[in-house]
């Protein structure tokens, strides 16, 4: 019997991304499902009862939950091609640092650039470019995170470009003088087809970020 990859995903998540984007750098066929996360699907449900949340990665009826634990389990169990870990146990430690920094530090002060008060908005705007600092200073002058090719850090980080632009445009602030290089390894990443293609379309994440402002009172 063929093999059947399923994603369950939300077509604007950058934790979505990550799937998309490993499972395209492998030349992967999969079944695509968006789902509506006001009303979840019996399935999602069944699949991550815990954090009831996308990305569901299902191969063979087996679920694996959480973005980056899916990547990693794309590239182990796909691991003829395209390896974005790196082999050696330090530098997988490392990448998986980064990564986690990406999560439980980036991913937050992004939040409070959309969804902060006009007096907070400055502070907060500050503290998303020192977290891209110091992302800047991992990268160095490598044109990837893990040196020649696309990897894991490069996949847990570049999906959060789309919302980055989002910022941008709508908050009225621009990254690229305070890091030029960051921006640089976005527009490499963004020239790959499994990035590019990965990507859910600028207007619409900009439409649906101020739609939930408005939602939330933070216009
Ligand atoms: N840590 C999770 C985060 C996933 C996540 O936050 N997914 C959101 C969509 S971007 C979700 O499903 N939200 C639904 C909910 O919270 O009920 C991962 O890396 O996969």
């Amino acid at each position: 019997m063929a093999d059947e990859v399923i994603l369950l995903d939300f077509w604007p998540s950058p934790f979505g991304m990550r799937a998309r984007i490993a499972l395209a750098e492998k030349g992967i066929k999969y079944e695509y499902r968006d789902e509506d996360l006001e009303n979840k699907s019996r399935f999602l449900l069944q699949v991550n009862p815990v954090h009831k949340k996308i990305p569901v990665l299902i191969d063979n009826g087996k679920p694996i939950c959480e973005s980056l634990i899916i990547v990693q389990y794309i590239d182990e169990v796909w691991k003829d091609k395209c390896l974005l870990m790196p082999s050696d146990p330090y530098k997988r430690a490392q990448a998986r640092f980064w990564a986690d920094f990406v999560d439980n530090k980036l991913y937050h002060c992004g939040r409070r650039v959309w969804f902060s008060k006009a007096e907070d908005k400055e502070e907060a705007c500050k503290e998303l470019i020192e977290c891209l600092k110091l992302l800047e200073g991992e990268l160095g002058n490598k044109p990837y995170f893990g040196g020649e090719t696309l990897g894991f850090i490069d996949v847990a980080l570049v999906p959060f470009n789309s919302w980055f632009c989002s910022y941008e445009t709508c908050e009225n602030f621009s990254i690229e003088p305070h890091c030029p290089k960051i921006v640089a390894w976005a527009k490499r990443c963004m020239e790959k087809e499994s990035v590019s293609k990965s990507f859910p379309d600028h207007q619409m994440v900009c439409d649906l970020a101020l739609q939930w402002k408005k939602k939330l009172g933070f216009e």
